[in-house]
């Protein structure tokens, strides 16, 4: 079996190694490449993995994950190069960052794919788009596939689309908790003890998705058939509506897909 290394171990790269960990992948095919000890000896008591240098580790590695920040990721780049060579699989999972950027910083002959993945990926309910850099074979793409298929699901999408994706599915998680939090809240202000708001808002979110999946059927019909004649959701539905919270909907993910694009500017 190939080896992974993943440099790189906060939020993401943390639920990238949990779920390979959760999906099988023997730990002596994993390595990590932390730059802070005491991150690198919780990683080690937490999952049995080996931490070491980032060149190290994308020397022995079949397949190197970078999960830094967008603005570390030039530096990043630059250690690690030497350790490269062509054959190698570099996958990103950085906003913002593109292909031909890190192309540019490492041996010719290295593929790279571009990755934007999200959260939920922590309980194997993932969103993962790829995209392949110019010397990516289709079995080198479907590697990476099959790596953040272990996550949760992915799709194929050209690069051009990639902030897009960002700002939607990557993003996209911290929306639906600020609009639990905000149910919570309103819960609360009605009267509801904290805790039992909390279950209905979580399970209504959950059952709700579910339907989406499970039926099929368009939001909108969902939506209509929530909405009785004159009733209560209708009553809602127009305070959503007076207050645009559609149109903030869109600012906000025109704002989320504008910053991915600034972050390739290094900014
Ligand atoms: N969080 C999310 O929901 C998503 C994040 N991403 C992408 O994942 C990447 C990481 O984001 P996130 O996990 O949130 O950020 P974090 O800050 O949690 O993780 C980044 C980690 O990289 C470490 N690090 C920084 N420089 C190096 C280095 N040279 N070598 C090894 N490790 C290093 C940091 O250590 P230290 O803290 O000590 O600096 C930190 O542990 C970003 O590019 C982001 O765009 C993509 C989709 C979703
Ligand atoms: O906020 C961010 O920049 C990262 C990328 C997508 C989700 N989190």
């Amino acid at each position: 079996m190939s080896s992974t290394a993943i440099l790189g171990a906060g939020v993401m790269g943390e639920t990238l190694l949990s779920g390979l960990v959760r999906a099988g992948r023997r730990v002596d095919h994993l390595l990590v490449g932390e730059k802070r000890r005491e991150r690198a000896v919780e990683l080690e008591e937490r999952y049995g993995v080996a931490v070491v240098g980032n060149a190290e580790a994308a020397a022995r590695a079949d397949t190197v994950a970078v999960v830094v920040k967008p603005q570390d990721m030039g530096d990043l780049l630059d250690e690690i190069a030497p350790s490269l060579r062509a054959g190698q699989l570099l996958v990103s999972l950085a906003a913002g960052i593109t292909t031909a950027f890190i192309e540019s910083r490492v041996p010719e002959g290295v593929a790279v794919v571009r990755v934007m993945p999200n959260t939920p990926a922590l309980v194997d309910e993932g969103m993962a788009a790829v995209s392949p850099g110019s010397a990516c074979s289709e079995a080198q793409l479907a590697e990476a596939e099959e790596l953040m298929a272990s996550v949760g699901r992915v799709v194929r999408i050209p690069e051009r689309q990639q902030d897009a994706v960002t700002a939607i599915s990557g993003s996209g998680p911290a929306y639906i908790f600020f609009v639990v939090e905000s149910m919570i809240e309103a819960g609360v202000h009605l009267g509801l003890p904290r805790a039992t708001a909390s279950e209905l808002v979580i399970q209504t979110l959950v059952g709700s998705g579910k339907m989406l999946r499970e039926t099929g059927t368009h939001p909108t019909v969902l939506r209509e058939q929530v909405t009785s004649p004159g009733g209560t959701t209708a009553s809602a539905l127009r305070e959503l509506e007076i207050h645009r919270v559609r149109a903030a909907f869109l600012a906000a993910m025109e704002a989320a897909r504008d910053r991915s694009r600034q972050l390739a500017e290094g900014s």
